[in-house]
């Protein structure tokens, strides 16, 4: 008999064809989330499961009896209960790497769109109102040659160096918990404790994993540090910021303005505050959403999934289980 893999994304025919080559499929088809009561009924007689969002924790891994492994169509794993998968012993997988590139394209367009004001820019002229040349209060501010600072620099984090350093020539410095040299040299940018970074760069990119240390890493004294001109990016997760503190330091004007691609509701209550300030910029969690790429994560995803099946190691294992 073969294996059972229940997919709770939506995925291409191209996917779909290639799991029905080696196991019986139940998909999903909708970008609905699946309700969890009947993921948790499903679960029950499933070899392996594809997600994106499902909480993978001791609920619902006592009530999966079969599953062998758990594979993320997403390189971040927040939603997996990592001691939970040990103890069950179930494989769990993510897609690092295929989607570095897109998500920092994503990110030089949010640093690009809220300085330059390009979302407020757009709706004047749409409105009518561009009746003359634009004066100072319609000004932006440079990107080029000013200071980023990157706060979880990893893979993501590296191609953004990238861009800034030799395309934009920033001035690039990083903070994470472990000194990265060669990272330092390839990308020339420079290794800077928490606070300098915060106190001295003009942007600030967000993009650690969340985890039980970087929740609301980004609190009250954080923004306090910031520059008043500083801008302040997120593409990791909404829950490493405070977004009542970040609320309140725009509000304040503390600091010239965001852009956001995650919130710590998702998808974001209509009525948050940050929805409706015109120097917040705010996108439905897009950073790899383009057709190439969420593609090729959802085939990574499936091919990690029959890998384990097979009794092989996956590619991409997460870290914590290898
Ligand atoms: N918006 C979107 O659509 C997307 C969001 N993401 C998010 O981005 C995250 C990062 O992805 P990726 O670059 O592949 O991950 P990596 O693991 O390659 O990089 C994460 C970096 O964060 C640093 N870090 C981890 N914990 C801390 C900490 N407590 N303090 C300071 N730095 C820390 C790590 O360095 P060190 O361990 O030395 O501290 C590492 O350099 C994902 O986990 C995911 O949540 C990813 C893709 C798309
Ligand atoms: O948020 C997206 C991811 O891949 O992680």
């Amino acid at each position: 008999m073969s294996d059972k893999v229940l997919v709770t994304e939506p995925i291409p025919q191209s996917v779909k064809d290639y799991l029905r080559q080696h196991v019986e499929l139940e998909t999903w088809d909708t970008a609905e989330q699946m309700p969890r009561e009947l993921l948790l009924e499903k679960i029950q007689d499933v070899d392996a499961l594809i997600t994106a969002k499902d909480d993978i924790n001791t609920e619902l891994l006592e009530t999966a009896k079969q599953l062998k492994v758990v594979s993320n169509v997403s390189v971040g794993y927040d939603n997996y209960d990592v001691e939970a998968l040990k103890q069950a012993e179930v494989v769990a997988t993510h897609t690092p790497y295929v989607l570095d590139e897109t998500v920092a394209d994503l990110i030089f367009g949010l640093m690009l769109a809220s300085a330059r004001r390009i979302p407020e820019l757009h709706q004047y002229v749409r409105q009518g109102k561009w009746n003359r040349s634009v004066d100072e209060s319609l000004f932006g501010w440079n990107v080029h040659h000013k200071k980023l600072g990157i706060i979880g620099l990893g893979r993501i984090g590296e191609k953004v160096a990238r861009r800034a350093r030799f395309g934009f020539e920033m001035e690039v410095s990083y903070y994470n918990r472990t000194r990265n040299q060669e990272a330092e040299v390839k990308n020339d940018v420079n290794y800077e404790s928490f606070d300098t970074l915060l106190e001295s760069s003009d942007f600030i990119l967000l993009m650690t994993p969340l985890t039980e240390q970087t929740y609301h890493m980004i609190d009250e004294a954080a923004f306090k540090k910031m520059k008043s001109t500083c801008f302040f990016i997120n593409a990791s997760r909404g829950a490493v910021v405070d977004e009542r503190a970040m609320i309140e330091a725009l509000q304040q004007e503390r600091m010239l303005g965001a852009g956001l691609d995650v919130f710590e509701q998702e998808p974001v209550d209509p009525n948050n505050p940050l929805l409706h300030m015109s120097n917040v910029i705010t996108l439905p969690h897009v950073g790899s959403a383009t057709a190439e790429t969420r593609e090729e994560m959802k085939m990574f995803a499936a091919k990690n999934a029959i890998q384990a099946l097979n009794g092989e190691q996956p590619e991409a294992v997460i870290k914590e289980l290898q």
